[in-house]
């Protein structure tokens, strides 16, 4: 089978957008016409092709949080050889659904400039390629989970693929509530990590794990759709502020999802410690957050471009440092 897809139509031949590149799914550019393609080259852009399928960037950040509900549930004690196990099951199942969610968009991503130089859009890649890579990432990431963590975050792997794939993904040309769903998805890898570092169900701690990652996306996510609402509108796809345009209704769910979750945050790591250490740690997430609670508010005040654009940087500075704090307060417990 060959991996490229038939040449797509002439619209879609371009050279790669300044703004594709901020999503990090640039793009090996296709070479001058005059230039000879070489085995290694093409190669070279195969590989870049397979990664940006997988949506790589969003994949680290989820195995970051991924391993800190490790940490949280396992504390010292964790043992790095399932940590390592849990990280590896969840990249391949979280890079199978980057992929489907790519295949299941291939047409109406050419219609945004932000998504049209993905190799499906651009015709790098065929379909049939893309559907066989997607069903090897996600089997063997299932499976891998399956023998190597155990059945529990196993099927956490495929309840994070199925709601991310099955309903996120069609719900985005027909409700705003996508979000909510896109959320759950986002945030239930916190529980393939938990529950593999020994942590049970039944824990409110893992599930409070799950509500710091529910929350943060809404500023995080409100942040993108505000920037590119015009681009969502013309595509069909009914983020908030196309279905809200004044903006009022994506300004109250960032602010509220920034100060739901220095609430669950400070849950959290008083429920992981306590006494002196408990409060030491909770000013520290006061401190980590500060910034996003600012930003979140200033977009409400503002609701432009460069107040979102502020707000979706504060929240993908606050992930890390907020689970680096979590790292400590569950070392320190
Ligand atoms: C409702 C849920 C979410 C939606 C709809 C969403 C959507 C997006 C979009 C469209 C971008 C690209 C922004 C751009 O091109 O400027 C982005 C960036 C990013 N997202 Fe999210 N996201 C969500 C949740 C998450 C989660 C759960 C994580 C990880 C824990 C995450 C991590 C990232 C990272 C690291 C980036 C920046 C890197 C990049 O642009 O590829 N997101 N997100
Ligand atoms: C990719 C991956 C590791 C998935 C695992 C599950 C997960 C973390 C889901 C939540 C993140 C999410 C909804 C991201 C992208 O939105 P989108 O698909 O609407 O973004 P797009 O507009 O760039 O296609």
């Amino acid at each position: 089978m060959s991996l490229a897809a038939p040449p797509p139509p002439a619209r879609l031949h371009h050279t790669a957008e300044p703004n594709a590149s901020v999503a990090g799914e640039v793009a090996a550019r296709p070479a001058p016409d005059s230039a000879p393609v070489t085995t290694e080259s093409s190669a070279v852009s195969l590989r870049s092709d397979l990664v940006t399928l997988t949506k790589p960037r969003i994949v680290v950040m989820v195995l970051v949080t991924a391993a800190v509900a490790a940490v949280a549930a396992a504390g010292r004690s964790l043992d790095l050889v399932v940590l390592l196990h849990t990280l590896l099951g969840t990249a391949l199942v979280g890079a199978s659904a980057g992929t489907m969610n790519q295949i299941w968009e291939r047409e109406i991503d050419c219609r945004m400039r932000r998504t049209r130089t993905r190799p499906l859009p651009a015709g790098r890649i065929s379909t049939a390629a893309a559907v066989l890579y997607c069903a090897v990432l996600g089997i063997s990431g299932t499976a891998y989970l399956a023998i190597f963590t155990g059945l529990v975050p196993a099927a956490f792997g495929l309840a994070t693929w199925l709601t991310y794939v099955l309903i996120y993904t069609p719900m985005k040309t027909r409700t705003a509530w996508n979000t909510t769903v896109g959320a759950i998805s986002g945030a239930l890898p916190m529980m393939i990590g938990y529950t593999a570092a020994g942590g049970s169900v039944a824990d409110p701690q893992g599930w409070l794990l799950v509500a710091v990652l529910v929350a943060w996306q809404y500023p995080h996510f409100m942040a993108i759709a505000w920037m590119y609402r015009h681009e969502y509108g013309q595509a069909g796809f009914l983020m908030t502020p196309v279905v809200e345009p004044s903006g009022r209704s994506a300004a109250a769910q960032s602010v509220a999802g920034a100060l739901a979750l220095l609430g669950v945050l400070v849950a959290l790591v008083c429920l992981l410690d306590s006494g002196w250490s408990a409060a030491v740690l909770s000013s520290l997430m006061l401190l980590v957050s500060y910034g996003l609670i600012r930003d979140s508010i200033r977009f409400a005040r503002q609701r432009d471009d460069a107040s979102a654009r502020r707000m979706m940087r504060a929240s993908l500075l606050q992930l890390p440092a907020a689970m680096l704090v979590l790292v400590l307060a569950a070392l320190w417990a």
